[in-house]
């Protein structure tokens, strides 16, 4: 099995690549993680102290049990993706049965920041766009994607959204094998990923 993670910022396009990579290559051979399923299960708070969680901190995320679950995928183990809610912040209780593959992407702002997981990755790759262009993408995607309003969105960016990126998430393309640009859409990086998997179908 091939993993690829893949990190950047928010609203640097992880997600976009990741399903630009997918297009043109057969269906159902390259299986994806996202991070953000693996938000720590909230249930025992109220809404508000939900609400109010540092969501680009490392310690949001459940590195243990998706760490596990790599290790089951790459062991030929099917494992119980949790689905999470923006919403909500928290899991909605639903699982999405995920099955090994030859080639597995693992993509996140925050997976780079966890040694153990780092070691499990074959290919580390950095997308990078610029902090004004991600806030603008991050803005309009949280309005019309995931129920937020203006003042909701910029006021976690001020407290918590960048100094969390400049501290954990910036310093982590130390480790990357390839950085993307991706201020405009990059058709060539995406070809080159493409044909690396290409290569283990
Ligand atoms: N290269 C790009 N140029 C313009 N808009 C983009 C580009 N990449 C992604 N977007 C848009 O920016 C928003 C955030 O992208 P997304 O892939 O969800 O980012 P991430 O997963 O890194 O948070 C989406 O609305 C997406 O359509
Ligand atoms: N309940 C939540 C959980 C996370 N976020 C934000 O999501 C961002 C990470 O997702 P991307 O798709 O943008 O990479 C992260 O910056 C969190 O602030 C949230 O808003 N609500």
């Amino acid at each position: 099995m091939l993993i690829i993670g893949i990190a950047g910022g928010t609203g640097c396009g992880k997600t976009t690549v990741v399903n630009q990579i997918l297009n043109e290559l057969p269906d159902g051979e390259v299986g994806v993680i996202s991070q953000d399923s693996y938000y720590k299960d909230t249930t025992h708070l109220t809404k508000e102290e939900r609400t109010n969680i540092n969501f680009d901190h490392p310690r949001s995320i459940d590195f243990d049990l998706l760490t596990t679950h790599l290790k089951d995928l790459r062991n030929n183990t099917p494992i119980q993706q949790p689905v999470y809610s923006f919403i909500d912040h928290n899991r909605t209780g639903d699982t999405l049965l995920t099955k090994p593959r030859k080639v597995m992407i693992v993509e996140g702002i925050l997976i780079l920041t966890n040694p153990e997981l780092r070691a499990l990755f074959d290919i580390k790759i950095f997308v990078h766009a610029d902090t004004d262009e991600r806030l603008i993408r991050r803005l309009k995607r949280d309005i019309s994607e995931r129920g937020r309003d203006v003042n909701e969105v910029l006021t976690r960016y001020q407290t918590t959204l960048k100094p969390m990126h400049d501290q954990f998430i910036e310093p982590m393309k130390q480790y990357a094998d390839i950085i993307i640009p991706n201020n405009k859409y990059n058709t060539v990086a995406i070809d080159i990923v493409r044909t690396i998997i290409n290569e283990r179908l």
